[in-house]
């Protein structure tokens, strides 16, 4: 028989655990003393006037940030062993604007050390874009640029994924459709983290509002509104 030291995450394991995390930036404190369990399986959506922390605390779970204190476990064991399991999408597209859309998620494949092509097509697909369009990303409108970079932070078909703000100038129908993208990846057992100021679109798919106010988790729900 043999034995491993390697924690294994079981269903019980959290999505993301949050130990009393406090995050300073300079003198300014950005989260303040921070604690929760989010299970897996579920689509949370953060919400918070500008400058609650959403952004912040995203960064923070994903490992990117690094709190001053406290502690965050991302499937049970620090973020930076999970690099494999969790996908990002920030307000930067990180899409380079001369290659085509498949060149673009082809060198971020390769990245992952994965065979391209057929994840590439399928990703494409999945956000509703054309693998066989032969256009560069730079003349990408925004919403398609949006969609792009989703396909980006699927494409290793992650178990948990981070969004911050994916709906920023993307027409209502393409939002629509990102929802319901994003509803069909929680049904499959993904869990997902959307921070956003238009929480109407994803009233259908939304499990928890997480509702941020001055650096602190001030409420969790199930409705988005009061
Ligand atoms: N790198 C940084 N350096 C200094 N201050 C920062 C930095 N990042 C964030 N902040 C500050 O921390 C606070 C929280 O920022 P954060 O971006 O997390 O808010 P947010 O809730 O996502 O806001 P918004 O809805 O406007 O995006 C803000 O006051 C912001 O100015």
């Amino acid at each position: 028989m043999t034995t491993s030291t390697q924690p294994i995450a079981t269903e019980a394991t959290a999505a993301v655990s949050l130990k009393d995390i406090v995050k300073f930036f300079g003198r300014f404190v950005a989260l303040r003393h921070v604690s929760a369990e989010f299970e897996s399986g579920k689509l949370y959506v953060i919400l918070g006037d500008n400058g609650a922390g959403k952004s912040t605390l995203l960064r923070v779970m994903t490992g990117l940030l690094k709190p001053s204190y406290g502690e965050v476990k991302l499937l049970g064991e620090a973020p930076c062993e999970r690099a494999q399991r969790f996908g990002y999408m920030g307000h930067a597209p990180l899409l380079y604007d001369e290659l085509t859309g498949v060149e673009n998620l082809s060198y971020f494949a390769g990245l992952y050390g994965m065979d391209a092509d057929e994840k590439v097509k399928h990703a494409i697909l999945t956000v509703g874009l054309d693998p066989d369009l032969d256009r560069r990303v730079g003349n990408y409108s925004q919403g398609m640029r949006q969609r792009m970079s989703l396909a980006r932070s699927i494409i290793h078909n992650p178990d948990v994924l981070f969004l911050d703000e994916p709906f920023s100038n993307v027409d209502i129908k393409s939002a629509q459709d990102m929802a319901a993208l994003l509803g069909t990846m929680r049904n499959a057992g993904k869990t997902l983290f959307v921070v956003t100021h238009q929480p109407a679109v994803l009233e259908d798919v939304a499990d928890q509002y997480i509702v941020m106010n001055s650096g602190q988790i001030i409420e969790r729900r199930k409705e988005y509104k009061a």
